[in-house]
């Protein structure tokens, strides 16, 4: 976040402002009283968020108070509704960002981000800890744009950069690959990775492309292709059952490497796109062979090359999502499934997982491999520079 838009928010968080209850005036707790939209079964938890973050005893940082507000905007009123202010109105125009960020992101869904969000600050030691049901979410430190939380023996990874329908930075890479090998060694049993806000996943954030190194464009196309080459190899090798929650659209890397998952939850809401040729690249996250596998040649062809967007019943038709839920329900459907299957023998799990991806193993590495070294030519390609100064100057979406 730019330091104007710190400055802002530290103003726009002043109690005089608080008082001034203008429209974007951040006060969850007291419009909670005057809201009541939010009747779901997780209005009682809501409740409860809102007051732990009164009580919290350690500021959370402009970024996390303005996820706060976005979500508790979006609980409450649904996706943003009011116009966006003038360019100059910093403090309204960073709120609006926020909330207008979150899409059409359902009303139950955002009740429960801020529910999850709020406990993940709510640390054991802190005041409210009181409040907090048991066995609720630990967090895990560290880590910038994930929140990585522990509960009911399952390890959440929830990519948490809403704004930017939760594009990975090459940091995130690196946060990613962490949290990942601290799964494989905790003690919980399944590890799931989900999305925050409308977005699963909007694949690389392009404007990795942009971080130049002294080397060139060769030198970054190889870092590149070092470091897809082991963030893949991390979902190859993970010995625990691993599962997506698939909460919105997915693009990109989100969609290739969901054929090395054990499980794919995916919301009616959500879609499955592969624009490589769009972009001027080629498959990765070893879809080029587990796509064919699981789908046919000619479907997995329609995707990787064609760049066909699926919607979440074709995904699962073709075999690369489990099963779809209704998105008003999904997130408690699925998470009440995960809580009943975290509950089965862990080490019986394991092995089947081994069992079942063993003979496949040596082949995956060698897939992501080459793959790897393709892209390490394609990224230098005028095709994939073309595209990636078309989408930085707003000139191309999907
Ligand atoms: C080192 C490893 C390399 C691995 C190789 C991986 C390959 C891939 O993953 S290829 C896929 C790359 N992804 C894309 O091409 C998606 C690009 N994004 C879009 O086309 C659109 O943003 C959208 C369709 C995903 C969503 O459109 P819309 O609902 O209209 O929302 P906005 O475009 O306004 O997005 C909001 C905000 O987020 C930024 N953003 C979204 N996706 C990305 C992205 N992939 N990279 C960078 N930034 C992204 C977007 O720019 C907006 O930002 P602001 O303008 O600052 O608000």
């Amino acid at each position: 976040m730019s330091e104007i838009v710190r400055r802002i928010v530290r103003r726009w968080y002043h109690p005089s402002l608080l008082r001034s209850s203008g429209q974007y005036t951040w006060s969850p707790a007291l419009q909670l009283h005057t809201s009541g939209t939010a009747m779901s079964v997780t209005q009682k938890d809501f409740e409860n968020a809102m007051n732990q973050v009164k009580l919290l005893k350690k500021d959370p940082g402009n970024e996390v108070k303005l996820k706060l507000y976005a979500l508790y905007k979006q609980a409450t009123e649904g996706p943003c509704n009011i116009p966006k202010p003038g360019a100059f109105d910093f403090v309204n125009k960073a709120k609006w960002d926020a909330w207008n960020g979150l899409g059409s992101l359902p009303k139950e869904t955002a009740r429960q981000n801020y529910v999850d969000l709020v406990s993940s600050l709510s640390g054991p030691s802190s005041e409210s800890s009181s409040q907090v049901k048991p066995g609720a979410d630990s967090k895990q430190e560290g880590y910038e744009n994930l929140l990585v939380t522990s509960e009911d023996r399952i390890t959440k990874i929830l990519l948490n950069r809403p704004t930017k329908k939760n594009a990975i930075t090459t940091q995130m890479y690196h946060e990613i690959m962490l949290a990942l090998k601290a799964a494989s060694q905790d003690d919980s049993v399944l590890t799931v990775l989900t999305g925050s806000g409308d977005y699963y996943c909007s694949g690389n954030d392009l404007t990795n492309f942009t971080d130049i190194p002294p080397g060139g464009v060769e030198e970054k196309a190889k870092n590149s292709s070092f470091l897809l080459r082991d963030f893949v190899n991390c979902f190859i090798d993970f010995p625990k059952p691993l599962v997506a929650v698939v909460n919105g659209p997915a693009v990109g890397i989100s969609v290739t490497i969901l054929g090395l998952f054990d499980i794919v939850y995916a919301s009616d809401r959500a879609t499955f796109h592969t624009p490589f040729s769009h972009l001027g690249q080629s498959p990765e996250g070893c879809s080029s062979y587990t796509f064919p596998k699981i789908m046919g040649s000619s479907k997995a062809a329609e995707m990787l090359i064609f760049g066909k967007k699926l919607t979440a019943g074709e995904a699962c038709a073709q075999g690369l999502v489990t099963q779809v839920f209704p998105d008003s329900t999904f997130q408690k459907e699925v998470w009440t499934r995960l809580k009943a299957y975290s509950k089965l023998p862990p080490n019986a799990m394991r092995i089947s997982k081994e069992i079942i991806r063993k003979n496949e193993k040596e082949k995956l590495h060698a897939v992501n491999a080459e793959e790897c070294n393709v892209l390490l030519s394609r990224w230098q390609s005028d095709e994939c520079m073309n595209a990636v100064v078309n989408f930085l100057s707003r000139k191309a979406k999907l």
